[in-house]
């Protein structure tokens, strides 16, 4: 089942992966400081654009829900960033589409989600200040239908095999989840091959405290204080490890750290579908479980956002009621 889409998904990752490698190339170390997103924000349409253009092609009937528009690109001042985005679409395909195609196909991605039908999520590029610094991001891609996401697939281009290695040209995982069938992962490092695809699990430990947890590098997505309570509180002793984008479900799923917590610092922040349907079924498949911090199921029938829940707590399993009961504890629930 969903053999031709679990093929889609890998390959159109991979492309956009190979975007993103090249406008981060360009990144030079100085426009950190001055805070330049513009590279950001050319990998980012012009990864919306790349997969939906291809989703319009392969699965014309599919919706898309992704995270940009190009209301920006559109306006005359934009002319030189939209040339740009253009120019890395053009680069990636064998055709060469018109400003006015890449533009639509970036608007195709502003599907309202919903409880019925079939419709694709998309992250261009999750975790863009992880992408900024040359650190972790991934491409997000996942298919829900019916409210049920049935396949996920995550890119990220700069994962070490663990990560207690740097990052490097070897580095680039990516993972494919498809419902039933497991979790695989392939290495896709810098040259563009995509390696055999292999079974992960997520780790049988049971041990609080000889377990990794991890959790975002920005204070401003989580706040690491609470999670160091709720950590304290449900016996997980080791240092966090700290990484942007859904990497971080990655790690859970490969069994390298045994929870993902999330508490946004801002308790009205309604998290995305897109920042979440790739990694949740990513971290299940490999025998994982995914709720928000009151233990309920992630609500994806819900549009955009996900409205129902707060929060995330990903773990692998075995440690999932410790984790949601020091949270509930922490917070007073
Ligand atoms: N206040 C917030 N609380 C939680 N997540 C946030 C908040 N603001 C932005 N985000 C989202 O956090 C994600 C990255 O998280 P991480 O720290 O795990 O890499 C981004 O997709 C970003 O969404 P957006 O792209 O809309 O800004
Ligand atoms: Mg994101």
């Amino acid at each position: 089942m969903l053999e031709s889409e679990k093929e889609f998904a890998l390959s159109a990752v991979q492309a956009a992966a190979a975007i993103c490698r090249r406008v981060q190339s360009g990144i030079a170390l100085d426009s950190l400081d001055k805070k330049d997103r513009s590279p950001v924000t050319v990998a980012d349409f012009a990864v919306q654009a790349l997969i939906s253009g291809l989703l319009a092609e392969q699965f014309p009937d599919d919706a898309l829900v992704g995270e940009e528009g190009a209301d920006q690109l559109r306006e005359a001042s934009a002319e030189e960033l939209r040339n740009r985005v253009v120019a890395e679409v053009q680069a990636a395909r064998d055709d060469d589409p018109t400003s006015e195609t890449v533009l639509n196909w970036i608007d195709r991605g502003q599907a309202a989600g919903g409880a019925q039908g079939r419709f694709w999520v998309l992250d261009p590029i999750d975790g863009t200040k992880g992408f900024l610094r040359k650190e972790q991001y991934a491409i997000a891609l996942a298919l829900i239908e019916n409210g049920q996401v049935q396949l996920g697939v995550l890119g990220c281009p700069n994962l070490p095999e663990s990560m207690d290695q740097p990052t490097g040209p070897d580095a680039g995982y990516a993972f494919v989840a498809v419902k039933g069938q497991g979790t695989e992962a392939a290495k896709m490092p810098a040259d563009g091959t995509l390696g055999e695809l292999s079974p992960i699990a997520v780790s049988s430990s049971d041990d609080p405290a000889s377990a990794r947890r991890c959790e975002s590098v920005e204070s401003g997505h989580a706040s690491h204080d609470e999670m160091a309570q709720i950590a304290e509180k449900a016996q997980m002793t080791g240092e966090p490890v700290r990484l942007d984008s859904q990497a971080k479900y990655a790690t859970v799923a490969r069994g390298e750290s045994v929870a993902y917590l999330r508490l946004s610092p801002d308790a009205s922040y309604t998290e995305k579908i897109w920042d979440h349907a790739a990694g949740e079924i990513v971290v299940t498949e490999a025998g994982g479980v995914v709720t928000d911090l009151l233990g309920k199921p992630l609500d994806f029938t819900q549009g955009r956002g996900l409205v129902n829940n707060r929060g995330i707590i990903a773990t692998n399993a075995a440690l999932h009621e410790r984790v949601v009961r020091a949270t509930a504890e922490v917070l007073g629930f």
